[in-house]
């Protein structure tokens, strides 16, 4: 049977990496086709033929650009890009899967004697929040592994996720200021939202029964 009750047809573009799986699940739970070549095949493009739908999948950080260039209508991606990236899209549910934290973090007892230099593969959102602390901090863009810069000398505090907190402990960081909590999130392209309404209407309608609490 067709997902869809109407004949829209929706992208959905999904995040590859570390919540696919748990994206994937609640896409189950919440009764869409994921076929096996979602999960299983390096297609980057997975049409549901029968349910009206297509996948792609895509790097998390670039979730909200096919979303808001409307080459996929709605997409699921985590908090934290949606607050580094600024996309023009609208944020239509918090799936409350993938959760984490984004923490400053450094090496207890370290006392920064000039200005704070803050490294971070989020640079908008570190000096968006030293900024509204009224801190002055130099930001150094990294790509990852970005607990090694307090360690090695090259900054005094890291701007990043936390889950398990074993990352920091295991690298002797501790967590400092808590900036905000990070959730997946689905969001659609502005047009897509106005002209396939019933389907977006539809996929949010599945997604809110299984998001706890939201019943
Ligand atoms: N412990 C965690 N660390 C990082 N991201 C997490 C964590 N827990 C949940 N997430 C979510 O997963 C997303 C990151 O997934 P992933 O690490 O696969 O992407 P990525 O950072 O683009 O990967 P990479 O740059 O390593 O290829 C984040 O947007 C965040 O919302
Ligand atoms: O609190 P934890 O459970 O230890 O998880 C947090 C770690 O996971 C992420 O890194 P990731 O594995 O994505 O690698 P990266 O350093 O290349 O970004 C994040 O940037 C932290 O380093």
């Amino acid at each position: 049977m067709a997902f869809f009750a109407n004949e829209q047809k929706l992208t959905i573009a999904m995040p590859k990496g570390r919540i696919f799986e748990e994206a994937v699940h609640f896409l189950q739970q919440a009764g869409l086709e994921v076929t096996a070549e979602l999960q299983d095949s390096r297609k980057l493009v997975i049409p549901v033929e029968n349910a009206r739908l297509e996948f792609i999948l895509a790097k998390p950080t670039d979730v909200p650009t096919y979303v808001e260039y409307g080459v996929a209508d709605v997409g699921v991606v985590g908090k934290d890009v949606l607050l580094e990236e600024e996309r023009d899209v609208y944020e239509l549910l918090d799936l409350q899967i993938g959760y984490c934290r984004m923490m400053v973090a450094g090496l207890p007892d370290w006392k920064p004697t000039e200005a704070l230099r803050v490294a971070t593969k989020y640079p908008k959102i570190a000096s968006r929040y030293f900024r509204e602390q009224g801190q002055q901090v130099e930001v150094i863009k990294l790509n990852g592994s970005v607990e090694l810069a307090p360690m090695i000398g090259l900054a005094d505090r890291i701007v990043d996720i936390v889950s398990t907190g074993r990352t920091l402990k295991e690298n002797g960081l501790v967590e400092l200021e808590h900036i905000c909590e990070i959730t997946t999130r689905l969001i659609a392209n502005r047009a897509s939202y106005r002209m396939k309404s019933e389907a977006v209407d539809e996929i949010a309608g599945k997604f809110l029964e299984v998001i706890p609490g939201k019943k």
